[in-house]
């Protein structure tokens, strides 16, 4: 069990927040066109930091430099151009309180990752410039555009790094297309790489041409030398033609602040109104269900004011080439078509589904996996545990099929003997009673509990519940110290012993040390453990979301300890063949337990608990906890390129296997529908890399995990090693 808080009151409503982007809207926006833009329902408009004079200034610097180098027989004596401070010429851009719906767009114009260095030192300047008096401004949400293709992407990430000084609340989201070239092009004639000298021989490298993960691999340069700042987020273009979904989900993991919507992202419907493609619905609605939301931008819908011209874009963006081909272009006059379909797709996004419902506020929120053997839980912690629509039902069937099964194989006819141990508030108790009322099979009922706080719940439960009617009894103990229930003034055996002892990763609460402890009470023979066993998944995941989180902690050890996350923005870097529709990940199993274990192994345990076989333990202390150490040695193989930055660890369970079939429960993605779907006790389990593993295309990534036990300190793998080999 590894949940913790408390239940949100009910589903909050998806809120989208959308702004409005002109490629060609030049001066600064003024106060007057984003009130006209806020009257229309826009939440934000973008707007240039500077104007088309600054542009010219600063191109004329470039062109005059150039010349004087072409003209000087010693050009290297010449200095680099310095382009002055800002003018009120340059900028009409300035502290307003409504400066706080405004996004920055720095100049399409620059080169950041220009091969030419005078072309990069001035568009390094002018990006500065920009940068810090947006953020001087107020305007901290700043766009740039992203490397152009032939960019020395290492210096762009550079300057971009150092852009992130320039103010203390400033966001840089890098503007990228998923793949391929933006459609949100700079549509000017003057372009600082015009002037760029000398970039021939990057030019002469081909570049692949299917080259999908391209973009990608620019912006994770850009983000591991900004070393996962959370100051750097990405404005994601959406195509017309998505992408596969392995890339779009790899976009999905990453940083995405803002969702780009051109004009020609929309198709028209039968009325000729603007609506997006069902999977471009399907990406949008994974977007707005994480925990930060991007926001959305719609690009070259159309201009706010026409009234303005030196204000809005002068010409009528041009049909797509189907929609000329449809003559459907000029159809709807509605200037925010594109805006009100938004607000529709807003007002009727699906229900999330129970898990999210429930854990709605802790998505990708890293938790410390809670240690009820170790420490004692609060009342409200049981109490979120037992909302769960599917777990409690689920121990039920298997505690009803359990005694059915053995009251058919026992001859005498007494009761049979329930225990729940770590019986906590009581809940497993009460599926125990009613199973047995549902299947008319008499039982005579115990509950064991170490927590003294649940175990004055229990008493009083018992003494109120008609359920319980006074017939369970309540033992205040450590379940391994336990000696057996009292019947008929002699100590007995249990007949099917009922736990929940489960961590995310199954045995990370100890329930195999634990249940070991008590299987002495446990009748031999026929005696049953629900569950009957367990066993702990893996899988290898990017998740930079969860990796910036961890870089800005403090703590030495926070790299060492697994986490419990409800994962949302992530990215499995293996995935099934063929599973590209529905991206079926490969979840692989690490190692199992079961119960009862052999008594021969408990029996050569007790024996070396005592210190009575061999020398000690090979991890110290006396070994007799060895039996419960695992290792295990898994290969993932990579389709795509990727980083890998932990391992996601769920678990699977049999509760009861018997003459009905199986009771089984699941945290798995890919059993858990089939096993035990809209559970919701358990988040899944993180276990953080230091040092996040580049993973090129098509490799097999070969995974070690250790898990060296003690007894009484919190479970941690011990070692992980990967080899990442190219695969042939
Ligand atoms: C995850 S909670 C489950 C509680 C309850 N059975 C339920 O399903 O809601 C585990 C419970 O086991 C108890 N527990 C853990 N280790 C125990 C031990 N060695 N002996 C007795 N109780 C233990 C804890 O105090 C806690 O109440």
């Amino acid at each position: 069990m590894n949940i913790g808080g408390s239940l949100p009151p009910e589903e909050p409503p998806t809120i989208f927040y959308v702004g409005q982007h002109e490629t060609s809207r030049q001066p600064p926006v003024s106060l007057n066109l984003l009130s006209q833009g806020q009257s229309l329902g826009y939440d934000f408009l973008t707007t240039r930091i500077t104007t088309a004079a600054f542009q010219s200034r600063v191109l004329s610097l470039a062109s005059e430099h150039s010349k004087g180098i072409q003209e000087s027989s010693n050009p290297g004596a010449i200095p680099a151009p310095l382009v002055s401070p800002l003018t009120p010429e340059d900028t009409t851009l300035v502290p307003e309180d409504s400066n706080t719906s405004l996004v920055a767009i720095v100049s399409p114009w620059i080169d950041l990752g220009s091969t030419d260095p005078i072309i990069a030192h001035i568009s390094r300047q002018v990006f500065n410039l920009e940068v810090a008096y947006a953020a001087f401004c107020g305007v901290n949400n700043i766009v740039v555009h992203g490397p152009l293709p032939d960019a020395d992407v290492m210096q762009y990430a550079r300057a971009i790094q150092e852009g992130l000084g320039l103010g203390p609340y400033l966001q840089l989201h890098i503007l990228l297309p998923m793949t391929g070239e933006l459609e949100t092009e700079y549509d000017g004639d003057a372009h600082l790489s015009d002037l760029a000298r000398g970039t021939q021989n990057l030019e002469d490298e081909e570049e692949p041409e299917d080259d999908l993960y391209g973009t990608w691999n620019a912006w994770n340069t850009i983000r591991t030398l900004c070393n996962y700042s959370h100051k750097l987020s990405i404005a994601l273009e959406l195509p017309r033609q998505l992408p596969p979904l392995s890339l779009q989900s790899r976009w999905y993991s990453e940083a995405v602040r803002l969702l780009l919507f051109p004009r020609t992202t929309f198709i028209r419907n039968a009325k000729g109104y603007p609506v997006l493609s069902k999977a471009h619905q399907q990406l949008l609605t994974r977007f707005a269900r994480l925990r930060f939301a991007p926001w959305m931008l719609l690009s070259d819908v159309g201009p706010i004011a026409d009234s303005n011209p030196s204000t809005t874009s002068n010409t009528e963006p041009e049909p797509t080439p189907a929609e000329a081909a449809s003559g459907t272009k000029d159809k709807p006059k509605d200037p925010v078509s594109h805006l009100r379909y938004l607000r529709y797709l807003q007002q009727s996004q699906p229900s999330r589904p129970p898990i999210e419902r429930f854990g709605q506020g802790y998505q990708d929120y890293l938790q410390s996996p809670l240690q009820p053997l170790t420490d004692n839980l609060e009342s409200i912690t049981y109490e979120v545990f037992e909302k769960d629509p599917v777990k409690y039902e689920w121990y039920g069937r298997a505690i009803a099929a359990a005694l059915k099964d053995l009251s058919s194989t026992i001859e005498d006819q007494r009761p049979l003997v329930v225990a729940v141990v770590g019986a906590g508030r009581g809940p497993l108790m009460t599926r125990a009673l009613q199973a047995s009322q549902k299947t008319g099979i008499a039982v005579s009922c115990w509950a064991v509990e170490k927590n003294p706080n649940a175990f004055v719940l229990l008493q009083h439960r018992n003494a109120t519940d008609p359920l319980w009617a006074g017939q369970v009894n309540i033992v205040k103990s450590d379940m391994r110290h336990w000696q057996g229930p009292i019947i008929s003034g002699e100590t007995a055996k249990v007949d099917i012993i009922v736990s929940e002892l489960l961590g995310s990763f199954a045995d990370n609460e100890l329930s195999p040390e634990c249940l070991d402890g008590v299987q002495h009470v446990l009748r031999p023979g026929h005696g049953i453990s629900i569950p009957q066993s367990y066993s702990a998944h893996f899988a290898p995941i990017a998740t930079p979301r969860l990796h910036g989180d961890l870089l800005s902690r403090a703590g030495a050890d926070k790299w060492d300890i697994p986490y419990v996350v409800m994962l949302h923005q992530y990215d499995y870097l293996s995935v099934q063949p063929d599973s590209d529709t529905a991206r079926i990940p490969n979840v692989k199993e690490a190692w199992s337990f079961s119960h009862p274990i052999a008594p021969a192994k408990l029996e050569h345990s007790r024996t070396r608990a005592g210190g009575g076989v061999g020398a000690g333990g090979w991890v110290g202390g006396d070994g007799s906890n060895e039996h419960n150490a695992r290792s295990c040695k898994l290969s993932f193989k990579c389709r795509n390129e990727g980083v890998c930055h932990g391992l996601v660890g769920y678990f699977e369970t049999v509760l009861y296997a018997g003459s009905s079939g199986k009771v089984e429960l699941s945290t798995n993605p890919v059993t858990m529908d089939e096993k035990s779907k809209d559970m919701i006790s358990w988040f899944p389990i993180f276990f953080p890399l230091k040092t996040p593993i580049y993973v090129p295309d098509g490799a097999e990534m070969l995974g070690k995990e250790t898990d060296a036990r003690h007894v009484g300190a919190s479970f941690k793998p011990e070692a992980w090693v990967y080899d990442v080999t190219e695969h042939v």
